[in-house]
């Protein structure tokens, strides 16, 4: 009853956060990814060594609740995943917009053992609230060559921390989302050890923000990972953090190679 009733008062209250009419904000080139999110993206199974398969929801996609700010970084780090050649014609940039999924475990294919150590219910922690807009809005995109990975985040009513503030766990979780999603693509299955983070000045609720992680450098096994959270003109430092993650093993549970 009261996760009803919740659920109401965070619905009305992101209508009324909303305040934008979609298709007035969107453009052409934002529409032709709605309707065709997996036109011009690379597959996913060409950009990581996760093995998925099939086409799961990409929740990186543009919905109702985004503001009319961050619609417009995701045009444009959109227009930067397609560069032009000498004679005009597209040809694909060094960007990459990342799709992102609920789960990443469940799209794998093989990997025996995975109905039995994977609840059906289990969830990716940013991408647990069904509510558009009450949570984590975000898409981040990935440039291999500079090793760097930008997201625009909106950060939803669901996540106060201080009165109207953004908690810094949200953030916290938001910067190991974004730097171990760059140390993936670059390194293959990883997990966090250590996440060193400096909240420098508190976010307003409902703000959207730029986190850029860039690949410090990888030693071994270890990939460093340096974050700076910004206000969405990068005038404003919110935060910076250093991140260390370490390459495991994840073969044997997706039934490939050890
Ligand atoms: C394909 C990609 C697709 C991507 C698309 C994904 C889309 C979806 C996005 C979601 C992205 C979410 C990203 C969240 C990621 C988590 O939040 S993971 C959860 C939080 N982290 C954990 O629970 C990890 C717990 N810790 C552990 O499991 C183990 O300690 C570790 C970190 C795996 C390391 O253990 P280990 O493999 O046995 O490594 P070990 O031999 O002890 O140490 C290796 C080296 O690291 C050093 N080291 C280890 N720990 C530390 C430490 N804390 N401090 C300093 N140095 C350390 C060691 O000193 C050693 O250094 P060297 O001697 O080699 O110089």
């Amino acid at each position: 009853m009261l996760g009803h009733i919740a659920r109401r008062l965070g619905h009305q209250m992101s209508n009324g956060l909303k305040g934008m009419n979609l298709p007035h904000v969107l453009t052409k080139e934002t529409h032709r990814h709605l309707q065709s999110p997996f036109d011009t993206i690379c597959p996913v199974s060409m950009m990581s060594l996760w093995p998925f398969s099939g086409k799961p929801q990409d929740f990186s996609q543009p919905n109702s609740s985004w503001s009319p700010e961050m619609v417009r970084l995701y045009e444009h780090y959109n227009a930067l995943c397609d560069a032009e050649n000498e004679n005009g014609e597209k040809k694909r940039g060094p960007w990459r917009k990342l799709p992102s999924y609920d789960r990443t475990i469940k799209y794998a294919t093989g990997g025996v053992h995975l109905s039995k150590l994977v609840q059906a219910k289990a969830r990716l922690f940013t991408r647990c609230i069904e509510e558009e807009g009450a949570a984590f809005e975000y898409v981040a995109f990935l440039n291999k060559v500079e090793k760097t990975c930008v997201c625009v985040f909106q950060a939803g009513h669901l996540l106060e921390g201080a009165p109207g503030h953004l908690h810094g766990g949200a953030i916290a979780t938001m910067i190991d989302t974004v730097t171990g999603t760059l140390a993936g693509y670059l390194s293959g299955p990883v997990m966090t050890a250590y996440l060193n983070t400096n909240y420098r000045s508190p976010v307003p609720l409902g703000s959207v923000l730029l986190i850029h992680c860039a690949l410090d450098r990888i030693e071994g096994k270890k990939i460093f990972v340096n974050c700076k959270v910004t206000s969405s003109d990068e005038s404003k430092l919110h935060t910076e953090a250093a991140a260390l993650f370490v390459s495991i093993n994840i073969g044997p549970l997706f039934g490939t190679q050890s």
